[in-house]
């Protein structure tokens, strides 16, 4: 079984994915995948390195996330043009992880965690989607305070994808992350018990 995990940044999907991992899902995350797809010597990378100039790499050769960061949040069109170069490269690899596990266990849960899972319309390829939800003052809250973002900084991010109110009219399942993480576990047990149910799983 394959379900999405989304939300808007810093909503809360690596919480919630962690706590999913723990319980037995296997979790496939976009933002994992995307830094593999651009690492030194990668596809990726050198695509980065011709369309943005070899400014964008570290004197070792890394991606120089910050500066890249710095601009495609600040400028849309250069954002949308490395999303159409690493998109695909992150898709194929994302495919070919699930494929493996479910090779592997055909009962294994499969979770998605992306964050554009619905602005790149990827809900096509998975079950049901689950959106971490929480009101967009505590989203931005939590945004400056785990990068260290002025407000101007963080509401870009914000403003780069779908609002979380938008997302949460699409979702099959919402998980309320604005309150402790305690009453965030308590959720995610309630929908390991659906999902097991429904996968037919044999996990606990
Ligand atoms: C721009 C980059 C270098 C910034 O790196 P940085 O280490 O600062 O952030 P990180 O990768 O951990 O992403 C943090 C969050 O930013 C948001 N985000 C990342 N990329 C994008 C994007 N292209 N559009 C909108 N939001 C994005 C997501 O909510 C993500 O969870 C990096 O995010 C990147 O390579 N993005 C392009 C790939 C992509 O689209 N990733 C999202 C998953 S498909
Ligand atoms: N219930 C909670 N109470 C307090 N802080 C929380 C809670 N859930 C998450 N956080 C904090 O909020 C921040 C965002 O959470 P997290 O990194 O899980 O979000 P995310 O949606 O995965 O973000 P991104 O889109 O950037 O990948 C983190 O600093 C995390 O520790």
């Amino acid at each position: 079984m394959l379900l999405g995990l989304t939300g808007s940044i810093a909503t809360g999907k690596s919480t919630v994915a962690e706590m999913l991992k723990r319980r037995g899902a296997v979790v496939v995350d976009a933002d994992q995948v995307a830094r593999k797809v651009v690492e030194p010597g990668s596809l990726g990378l050198n695509r980065i390195k011709e369309t943005f100039g070899s400014e964008m790499l570290t004197a070792d050769g890394q991606l120089d996330r910050a500066k890249l960061g710095e601009l495609v949040f600040a400028d849309e069109e250069a954002r949308l043009r490395l999303n159409a170069l690493l998109h695909p490269l992150i898709m194929d690899e994302m495919k070919r992880m699930t494929a493996e596990s479910l090779d592997k266990n055909p009962k294994s849960i499969v979770i998605w965690d992306v964050p554009l899972l619905i602005e790149e319309n990827l809900t096509q390829f998975v079950e049901q989607v689950i959106v971490v939800y929480v009101p967009q003052a505590i989203q931005l809250k939590r945004l400056m305070e785990r990068n260290h973002l002025t407000k101007t900084e963080a509401i870009k991010r914000m403003q780069s994808q779908l609002s979380i109110e938008e997302k949460k009219k699409v979702a099959d399942y919402i998980i309320d992350n604005s309150g402790s993480l305690e009453e965030t576990e308590r959720q995610v047990d309630q929908l390991w018990r659906y999902l097991t149910l429904k996968s037919g799983s044999d996990q606990p």
